[in-house]
Order: C-alpha cells, then structure tokens, then sequence
C-alpha cells in the first residue's frame, strides 16, 4: 500500500524506516510512503505556507494554495488515493476504520499545523476528515504515523508468518487477554496455572473468557455492540459470578 503524506516536518517520518513491524514492511515494500512538504509549493519569494486567520484570533493558518498543490501532485502520484485530513475534528478512527483503510489502493495523509487549514481545502481536495481521539497534538504528523502503523500491520505478510492481526484485540470487537512469561512467579505473583497446563483448548477458553471479562469490566460500551453466542455468553456469567464470590 503506498502512502503519501503532506506535511512541514519530513524528518519526523525518519522514525517510521527505524525498527519494527512498519519498518519491515517499508523495507519490503508491503508498503511504501512518499513525502510531500507544502513549503515546496509555495509560491512567492518568501515562499509562505501559512499567514494570519481572517476575522482576527491567535496563530496561524496554513495556506490553500501550497496545500492543493501538493495534494494535486500526490494525487497524480498516486491514483486512486483518498486522501485524509487528520484532526480532531474529524471521525474517530476505530478498528473498523483500520480495516476499511487497508483496503484502499492507497492514502495520501494531511498533517496539519498550526492552527489549522483553510476550511476550503476540506470542500474542495479533501475527501475524509478523521480523529485518532479527542486530545489536541501540535501537528498532525502523529496522527499520520498512528494511523500507518494500525493500518500496515494488517497487510498481508507485514507481522510475519508466526501471527496475524486478526489475533489482535479489538479485531475481534474485544479488549485483549492478560499475558504472562517468565519466571512462573515474581514476588509472589503466580502466572495462572491454566496457561502452564499445555491444554491449548482450555487456554483458548482462558483467553476468551479473560477477553470477554476485561471488556466487560473496562468497555462496557464495545461488548454492547457485540454478539455473544451461548458459549461466549456462559463464559463471561462464570467470571462475572467468580469476581461476585
Ligand atoms: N486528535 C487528533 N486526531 O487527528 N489529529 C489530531 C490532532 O490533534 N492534530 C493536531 C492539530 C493541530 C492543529 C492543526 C490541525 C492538527
């Protein structure tokens, strides 16, 4: 999947071709990502990406023009790209979103500044407006690689044959079970006896049932959405009725 991601700070995406799951896949070209900074398209001698807001008010807003003309030149780049604006403004992204993403032919990313952006540019080149929560940062610039990293882990062969997403929690609308290694206890503190019996199918159900356990303690709000068949359903009954003992 190719990235395209608009911003005045390049060198901050210098993180992302370090280590890890979304280095690899830069490296192997499961993914790739192009960057696109305004300032090379903006016009003028002193080349200005952002000026004062109309109507008077603190800071300042990034400029239309050097933002569509790189939006224009990352579309040429990348056809078929959709391209989102990241703010808290926008839709906040869940897993679902994740999903959906992964399935794009590609994404050219807005990292915004300042301010903000002048409002037209969300009329006239933007297609998607999107929030990864609603807390201020200073630049959309995390925003862009949190949405990368969620969305490049679920490319095929970018965690590795040994696992995929899909055990990921909220992949399956849950939070994720507890997990443990070595040493077998640590001040006192035991790994649970199940997880070193060997019985896969009882760990399995372990798992499962520590899942639907903590989402119901913590998240209430995710397993409302959710569906519980009747195994699932008794599962989550005998660690609510263990926690009332
Ligand atoms: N929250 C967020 N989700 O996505 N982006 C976020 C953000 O806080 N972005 C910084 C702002 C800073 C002013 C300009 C526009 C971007």
């Amino acid at each position: 999947m190719r990235f395209d991601v608009i911003t005045l700070f390049p060198e901050q995406f210098r993180i992302l071709s370090g280590e890890g799951v979304v280095a690899r896949a830069l490296g192997s070209g499961i993914a790739e990502l192009h960057l696109w900074n305004p300032r090379d398209f903006a016009l003028g001698a002193h080349r200005r990406v952002d000026d004062r807001p109309y109507g008077g008010g603190p800071g300042m807003v990034m400029l239309f023009e050097p933002l569509a003309a790189a939006i224009a030149a990352a579309r040429a780049a990348s056809p078929g790209a959709q391209v989102a604006y990241l703010s808290p403004q926008g839709r906040t992204l869940d897993q679902q979103a994740m999903i959906d993403f992964a399935s794009a032919p590609g994404w050219i990313l807005l990292a915004g500044r300042y301010e903000g952006i002048d409002e037209r540019l969300l009329a006239s080149c933007i297609d998607q407006e999107w929030s990864i929560g609603d807390y201020v940062l200073s630049g959309g610039e995390l925003p862009a690689m949190v949405v990368m990293d969620a969305v490049i882990r679920l490319l095929p062969g970018a965690l590795g044959h040994e696992r995929s997403a899909c055990e990921d929690s909220h992949m399956n609308g849950l939070l994720d079970c507890p997990h443990f290694s070595r040493p077998e206890q640590i001040d006192g503190l035991r790994v649970p006896e199940v997880l070193l019996s060997g019985d896969h199918g009882a760990i399995a159900r372990w798992r499962r049932q520590q899942a639907l356990g903590r989402t119901w303690l913590r998240r209430p709000d995710l397993l409302a959405k959710m569906t519980l068949d009747n195994d699932e359903q008794q599962l989550l009954q005998d660690f609510i009725q263990a926690r009332q003992a």
